[in-house]
């Protein structure tokens, strides 16, 4: 587990994840011992508002503990990333755009954990900004080849 993380001067993380389980169980472990490590640490989770995947398991993980969870979603993306109901608090926002902003203004740090090109393209954005120093909020990999 990242070092920074241990310290704790973290609010609120950001963790992009796969909409969907992966091919692997322990895409799944990953996801929710995330969440049980962020609960310990006292930190609240923005992610991107869906019920499915990875992102289910991990803010339901969140929200069980007790933290803060803010879903950040497309209101066109609803009826294909959220089934039954979501947890915590949700932004409905116009479009992708914004939900990144969104996503970013509200964290201190972001992680992705196993996902696919969604994931994949969230996270080569928030390092993308960073690099322009549009933020210098850290991002980091955690795991998930062969997802
Ligand atoms: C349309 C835009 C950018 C290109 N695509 C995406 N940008 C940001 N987030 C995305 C994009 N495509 C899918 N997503 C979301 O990522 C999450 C995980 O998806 P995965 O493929 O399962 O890893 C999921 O919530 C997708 O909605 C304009 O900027």
């Amino acid at each position: 587990m990242d070092v920074e993380m241990k310290q704790s001067r973290f609010k609120r993380i950001c963790v992009f994840c796969g909409s969907s389980p992966g091919k692997k169980s322990s895409y799944k472990d990953a996801a929710i011992e995330l969440g049980k490590e962020l609960v310990s640490r006292n930190i609240d989770l923005v992610y991107g508002g869906g019920s499915i995947g990875l992102m289910g398991l991990i803010s339901q993980a969140v929200f069980d503990g007790g933290r803060h969870v803010i879903g950040v979603i497309p209101k066109t993306l609803m009826p294909r990333e959220i089934t039954g109901e979501t947890v915590g608090e949700v932004k409905a926002v116009a479009d992708m755009h914004q939900r990144k902003a969104e996503m970013a203004r509200h964290s201190d740090a972001f992680i992705a954990l196993p996902g696919g090109y969604g994931t994949l393209e969230e996270l080569l954005e928030v390092i993308t900004w960073a690099q322009l120093g549009i933020h210098d909020k850290p991002a980091r990999r955690l795991g998930g080849n062969g997802f």
